[in-house]
């Protein structure tokens, strides 16, 4: 058996597309949906993403600006930043890139950002919004996911979804998703006893470890839908994800590839909760 192969460039493509005529009607109405974006320091991988985030963002007609700064600037300085963004009424969306250097603490950064304006939805009120199923901002991963689930017609009543991974970015919340569409939700982590006793039994998986090809054929049962979060290189320096996906391809009914699965929904997610958050201004 060969599975399905879950495209989030075509899935993603078609999304952003609903985005464009939906920045059209609200331009309309005079509203610009706009986005900041701030980067701190030179990484490269960073640079990219923001980058990519800029170009997207301006493709769908939407007002765009990059906030870049030296990797020595001081917390203070970063916060009076996001203060002046907050109160900012062309800005619907800010994102800090994460991750932030050492000396910054993320946390203070984060709940610092307006949570009607935080589109990446890590400030707490976002998060606890999620835990108890209140409108408010959906990561952008999680949401991407959720977005891919629904695309192949994945009915998750009842399904047994197994998450490696519990970080707040992605691990977490898609268990909550998930859950909240009446999945049977199990959490594995790093000291998880016998992971592929459990990860066998599921009839979703995702994987957001970090390792590169840590899931193989050994991990999947026959005909389950395997979700790759992770962004890796391997022993060539090629890009791969934290599934096998050669080996895991020929067992599993539909999977995500990396590249060109989950990482580019991120970017179209953020795209629309930024539209989302602009929307709801005419709401108020
Ligand atoms: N403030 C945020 N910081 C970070 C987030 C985030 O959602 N908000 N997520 C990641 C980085 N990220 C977006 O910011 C991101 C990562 C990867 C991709 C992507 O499209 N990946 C490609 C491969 C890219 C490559 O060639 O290296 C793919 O999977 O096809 C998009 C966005 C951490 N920080
Ligand atoms: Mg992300």
């Amino acid at each position: 058996m060969s599975a399905e192969l879950i495209s989030g460039k075509t899935i993603g493509e078609e999304i952003r597309q609903s985005i464009t005529q939906r920045v059209d009607k609200l331009k309309e109405l005079g509203v610009t949906p706009g986005l900041a974006v701030v980067l701190v320091g030179n990484d490269p991988a960073s640079h990219t993403y923001v980058t990519n985030k800029q170009k997207t963002s301006k493709k769908l007609g939407m007002h765009s600006e990059l906030i870049e700064f030296d990797e020595s600037i001081s917390q203070e300085e970063l916060l009076n930043t996001i203060n002046r963004l907050n109160t900012d009424d062309s800005i619907h969306g800010i994102l800090v890139q994460l991750p932030l250097p050492e000396h910054i603490e993320e946390r203070a950064v984060i709940a610092a950002i307006d949570p009607s304006k935080d589109v990446d939805g890590f400030h707490p009120i976002n998060a606890g919004k999620l835990m108890i199923g209140e409108e408010g901002f959906i990561p952008c991963t999680p949401f991407g996911i959720m977005k891919m689930i629904e695309k192949i017609g994945f009915d998750l009543k009842g399904k047994h979804a197994v998450v490696i991974g519990r970080s707040n970015i992605v691990g977490k919340p898609i268990g909550q998703l998930l859950l909240q569409q009446d999945a049977t939700v199990t959490y594995c982590h790093s000291k998880t006893v016998d992971l592929p006793t459990i990860t066998k039994q599921a009839d979703l998986l995702v994987a957001a470890v970090g390792r590169p090809k840590m899931i193989t054929s050994e991990h999947v049962k026959e005909g389950a839908v395997v979700i790759d979060v992770g962004i890796n290189r391997d022993e060539n320096n090629k890009l791969c994800g934290d599934v096998d996906f050669d080996d895991v391809k020929e067992i599993a009914s539909a999977i995500t590839p990396v590249p060109g699965g989950v990482g580019p929904m991120t970017i179209t997610m953020l795209m629309a909760n930024t539209l989302l958050s602009a929307e709801r201004t005419l709401q108020k």
